[in-house]
């Protein structure tokens, strides 16, 4: 298997406090690897941080065999990672094809239109939506336009953060059957997530994060059964 990205020993400091202690994790291409934790326990720093923001204050992150961990968020844009962040953060006054056109910045228009296309095939409900404002649709569409806007930018790694955040539980499912498409046209992705049920079925390996360090690792069916993360994030089931 090709490694795309690898954390090694990564350090993240917000002033006094150190969010990310020695983080190490590796993703290959064509993985889904999720990594879950309670909030605050440092998920966001580490997604935030491949963009450079925070900067990490040591250790490395490879990208296909190169440290990105100085460069600027364009430069890791336009070299095929893209993120679709907590709280989606469209542009609510967007229609969603323009939200999608957005997701094209860092690659050019070249292809819009036919990646147009195959984001409604993906997401038929996108299609029926397309000329309406974001500010209008519910937050299970939002989501779907977050990843779909993500998606535009053709990654080699589709970055997710908390997706399930705030959705009915229905929703979330459908959003995860989503994320299971998306997967099956052999994209990779990382996906951070508080629901850890969800993501450890969806994934193919995962990693536990407790106060900024990486407490386990394994394939998600062995953290869905292992004890301790059945106590903390399973709900004992
Ligand atoms: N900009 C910041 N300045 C100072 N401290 C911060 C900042 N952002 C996060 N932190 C702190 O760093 C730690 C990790 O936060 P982070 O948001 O990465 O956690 P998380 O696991 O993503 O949680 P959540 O699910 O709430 O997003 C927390 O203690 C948080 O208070």
């Amino acid at each position: 298997m090709t490694t795309l990205m690898q954390f090694k020993d990564v350090d993240v400091h917000y002033g006094p406090i150190q969010a990310l202690k020695k983080v190490s994790l590796t993703v290959d291409e064509g993985e889904i690897v999720t990594l879950i934790g309670a909030n605050g326990a440092g998920k966001s720093t580490l997604l935030m941080s491949i963009f450079g923001q925070p900067r990490i204050s040591s250790g490395e992150i490879i990208y296909r065999g190169e440290d990105i961990s100085q460069k600027s968020a364009h430069y890791v844009a336009s070299h095929g990672l893209a993120q679709s962040p907590e709280g989606r953060r469209i542009f609510p006054g967007m229609t969603v094809e323009e939200n999608l056109l957005m997701g094209t910045i860092p690659i050019g228009m070249d292809h819009a239109e036919e990646d147009m296309q195959r984001m409604f095939e993906l997401f038929p409900r996108l299609l029926e939506r397309r000329n309406q404002r974001a500010s209008t649709m519910s937050g299970g569409e939002q989501q779907m336009l977050a990843i779909a806007r993500a998606l535009m930018s053709r990654p080699k790694l589709l970055l997710l953060d908390e997706p399930s955040l705030g959705l009915a539980p229905i929703i979330v499912k459908q959003i995860f059957q989503i994320l299971e498409d998306v997967a099956s046209t052999g994209m990779t992705i990382f996906l951070v997530e508080q629901n850890a049920n969800h993501a450890l079925k969806l994934a193919n390996r995962g990693y536990v994060m407790v106060n900024g360090e990486i407490r386990l690792t394994g394939t998600g069916a062995e953290l869905l059964v292992n004890p301790e993360v059945r106590d903390a994030y399973l709900g004992g089931h």
